[in-house]
C-alpha cells in the first residue's frame, strides 16, 4: 500500500481560500497512491483559536466540496484532516448554529464521504480548543480494500486507552492528523512509537510545518510500523511523505508476538 502524508505549511500569511485550493493541486499530485492524509485544522491552524469560528463550516462546506473533487480526481482514498464543523443545533451534521466540533473527513476514490470523526480529546486544559469546541463521543474505524483504518486526533494520541478501543473495532492502520507544537516535538515521535508497537498496529501521523498564532508547528510527521520501526519521517517544512508500506505485517506481528491476547481488561476502571 502506498501513503502520501502531505504535511502542509499553516501560516496567516495565506488565505483559507488560497490554502485549500493549493492542498486541493497536492492531492490531485498524489495519484498512484493508495491513501492521502491532511493534518489537523489546517484551514486555520489548529491553535488560531479565534478564526475557529469564523471559518467554521458545515460538513457539506467548501473543505468537503473541494476534497471530495480532488479525490475523485486522483483516484484516492483521502483522510481530509479536520475542519472547525459547525453543527446543526440539535448536534447532527446539518448546517446550522450549533456547537463546533474539531472534525475530521475521511472521503471514498469516488469522493464520497466514507466518515466523520469529532475529536474526543479536545486540547487546553481551561482555554482554546478545550472550551471553544465540543467533544465527540465515538470511536471510528474505516474499512479500505487492504486495511481497516483507525482515526484519532493530535492530542488523541496522548490517551492510550481511545487507541485500544480502536484495536477492539478491528483498527490496524492508525491515521493521526495533527497540529503538534515544536515544543512537544519529542513527546509527538515517542508517543507515535509507543501507540503503534503497544497496539501492533501501523500509525501513519500528519502533522503541520510552518508558524500559526504564535505557534511554531513540529512537522516531522512520522510513519511507524506494528514493530516500531520508524518507516519515514518528515523534516520541519512543508513536505509530502510517501511511504509503501505492507499491511499484512499486522496480523503477522500480532500472531509472531501475541502479546495482544494477554490484556487484562478492565484495569483502566476503578475497582469496586
Ligand atoms: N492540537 C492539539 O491537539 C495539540 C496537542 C498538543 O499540543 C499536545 O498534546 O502536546
Amino acid at each position: 500500500m502506498r501513503a502520501s502524508l502531505l504535511q502542509v505549511d499553516v501560516n496567516e500569511g495565506e488565505s483559507v481560500e488560497s490554502r485549500r485550493r493549493r492542498v486541493a493541486a497536492l492531492v490531485r499530485e498524489q495519484a498512484g497512491a493508495d491513501l492521502v492524509v491532511l493534518p489537523e485544522l489546517w484551514t486555520t491552524g489548529a491553535f488560531a483559536y479565534e478564526d475557529f469560528a469564523r471559518e467554521a463550516e458545515p460538513l457539506d462546506g467548501p473543505t468537503l466540496e473541494a476534497m471530495a473533487a480532488a479525490a475523485r480526481d486522483a483516484g484516492v482514498w483521502l483522510h481530509a484532516g479536520s475542519v472547525p464543523e459547525r453543527a446543526a443545533a440539535d448536534g447532527g451534521s446539518a448546517t446550522g448554529d450549533g456547537p463546533l466540533y474539531n472534525t475530521s473527513l475521511v472521503l471514498s476514490p469516488t469522493g464520497d464521504l466514507a466518515a466523520v470523526y469529532r475529536k474526543i480529546h479536545r486540547f487546553g486544559f481551561d482555554k482554546g480548543e478545550a472550551v471553544l469546541m465540543s467533544a465527540g463521543d465515538a470511536l471510528v474505524t474505516v474499512p479500505l480494500p487492504h486495511t481497516t483504518l483507525g482515526v484519532a486526533t493530535c492530542y488523541d494520541l496522548r490517551f492510550p486507552e481511545l487507541f485500544r478501543g480502536l484495536v477492539d473495532a478491528g483498527a490496524e492502520t492508525f491515521v493521526v492528523p495533527a497540529g503538534w507544537p515544536d515544543r512537544r516535538r519529542s513527546h509527538w515521535t515517542l508517543l507515535a512509537q509507543a501507540r503503534a508497537v503497544e497496539n501492533q498496529a501501523y500509525i501513519l501521523a500528519c502533522g503541520t510545518a510552518g508558524t500559526h498564532a504564535g505557534v511554531p508547528q513540529a512537522g516531522h510527521s512520522i510513519v511507524v510500523d506494528p514493530w516500531g520501526e520508524v518507516l519515514a519521517e518528515a523534516g520541519p517544512g512543508e513536505q509530502v511523505l510517501t511511504v509503501d508500506f505492507d499491511p499484512a505485517k499486522v496480523a503477522k506481528t500480532r500472531d509472531q508476538f501475541p502479546a495482544l491476547k494477554d490484556r487484562v481488561l478492565g484495569l483502566d476502571r476503578p475497582h469496586p
